[in-house]
């Protein structure tokens, strides 16, 4: 862990599409923030696997296990076949360097609009424990007779003893370090019943060390129903890698949209460098218009401070980007570097 006077040694991935727009916005708080940061910066993503066919050469990987952390934009491109990007470059990233916790914080900061009618910041503030090493993005499975009328795809959900334990005792910590202290495993027991039983075996078997740690269950598909009808019977969630990343987009939703919401991954016996990173995609649809939004990802440099214990820092930046959103609302439309140059200011003070 650094101390308010290290200097940071941060990889930095920017990626495709938006994630170069909204990481330079990172860089610029966090400049704005006074952290004594040495950067690199790595050009992984679609123009290098053009150039080179390369997408993590293990020589990199290698590299970035010597940072204190690591800050991502988002990785994929239309040009480059689906997955190639997102497994062997992202997933590669977040399984080699053993991020099995995917803390993604679903929050309402107050003057944010909710599509949800009446719901205020204190009825979304929960935080999503998704699972970050297993489950079907593991990458198990097959096809056969592909192309032919009987083919066959299987893609298989890899849930360990190991791997499921340590996420959720995760969680319960997480829960019981937060005032209301509920923690709710969402699965989908009721069909997955393998899988599902594991993980609720899991629970029921950690939950005796957190005797104060409130638990329930909800499966996956009613929990979709609650994360936009009654989002405050939610605390903290402890799911799989695929529920998690399909609720985050939903929990992004209901706390003012995807440009607001920020992940990290995690490594919590820093056995190798946390990666941070806004939960949204390199969003080809915008890229290179100025029109990303970059709160998130200033949101996930805040979270990378505090994993890095620099909590004066983080909370400095969270305020400013607090202060930002409550003005939004008469503030017109400003591009991404606008937003960057608005929260920096509010930063440095
Ligand atoms: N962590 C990562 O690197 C992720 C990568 N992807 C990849 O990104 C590519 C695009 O995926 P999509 O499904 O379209 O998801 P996406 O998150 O990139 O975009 C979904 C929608 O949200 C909008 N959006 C996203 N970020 C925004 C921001 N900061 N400000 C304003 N609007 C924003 C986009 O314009 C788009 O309409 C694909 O190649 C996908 O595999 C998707 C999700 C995560
Ligand atoms: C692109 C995927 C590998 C991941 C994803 O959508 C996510 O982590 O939110
Ligand atoms: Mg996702």
């Amino acid at each position: 862990m650094l101390d308010e006077h290290g200097t940071l040694k941060l990889a930095v991935i920017p990626g495709d599409g938006i994630g170069t727009e909204v990481v330079a916005e990172g860089l610029k708080v966090l400049d704005a923030a006074g952290v004594k940061a040495e950067t690199t910066t790595y050009d992984l993503g679609a123009k290098r696997y053009h150039a080179t066919g390369e997408t993590l050469p293990d020589s990199v990987l290698e590299e970035l296990r010597g940072y204190d952390a690591i800050l991502l934009g988002a990785v994929g491109d239309p040009s480059v076949p689906p997955g190639v990007l997102e497994r062997d470059l992202l997933l590669r990233l977040r399984f080699e360097l053993d991020h099995y916790v995917n803390l993604r914080p679903v929050k309402l900061f107050p003057g944010v609009t909710t599509p949800i009618a009446g719901a205020g910041p204190e009825d979304i503030d929960m935080v999503v424990v998704r699972e970050g090493t297993e489950g079907p993005y593991a990458g198990a499975g097959g096809v056969l007779r592909r192309g032919t009328p009987h083919e066959i795809a299987t893609q298989e959900s890899f849930n360990t003893a190991y791997g499921v334990a340590r996420v959720v005792r995760y969680a319960f910590a997480k829960a019981q370090a937060r005032p209301r202290k509920k923690l709710t495993l969402v699965h989908k027991t009721n069909v997955l019943t393998y899988a599902g039983d594991l993980w609720m075996r899991t629970v029921e078997s950690i939950a005796p060390e957190f005797p104060d740690v409130t638990v329930d269950y909800c499966h996956v598909d009613a929990a979709s129903m609650f994360f936009v009808t009654q989002p405050s019977r939610f605390d903290v969630i402890v799911t799989d890698n695929l529920f998690g990343d399909i609720l985050t987009d939903i929990g992004a939703a209901i706390a003012g949209g995807i440009g607001l919401a920020a992940s990290g991954n995690v490594n919590p016996e820093r056995t190798a460098p946390s990666m941070f990173e806004p939960v949204h995609g390199s969003a080809p649809d915008i890229a290179g218009q100025g029109k990303a939004d970059p709160t998130a990802t200033v949101l996930s440099v805040a979270m990378m401070l505090d994993h890095l214990g620099l909590t004066e820092a983080a909370a400095r930046v969270e305020r400013a980007v607090a202060a930002d959103l409550a003005e939004r609302a008469g503030a017109g439309t400003r591009s991404t570097s606008q937003i960057g140059d608005d929260i920096a200011k509010r930063v440095a003070g």
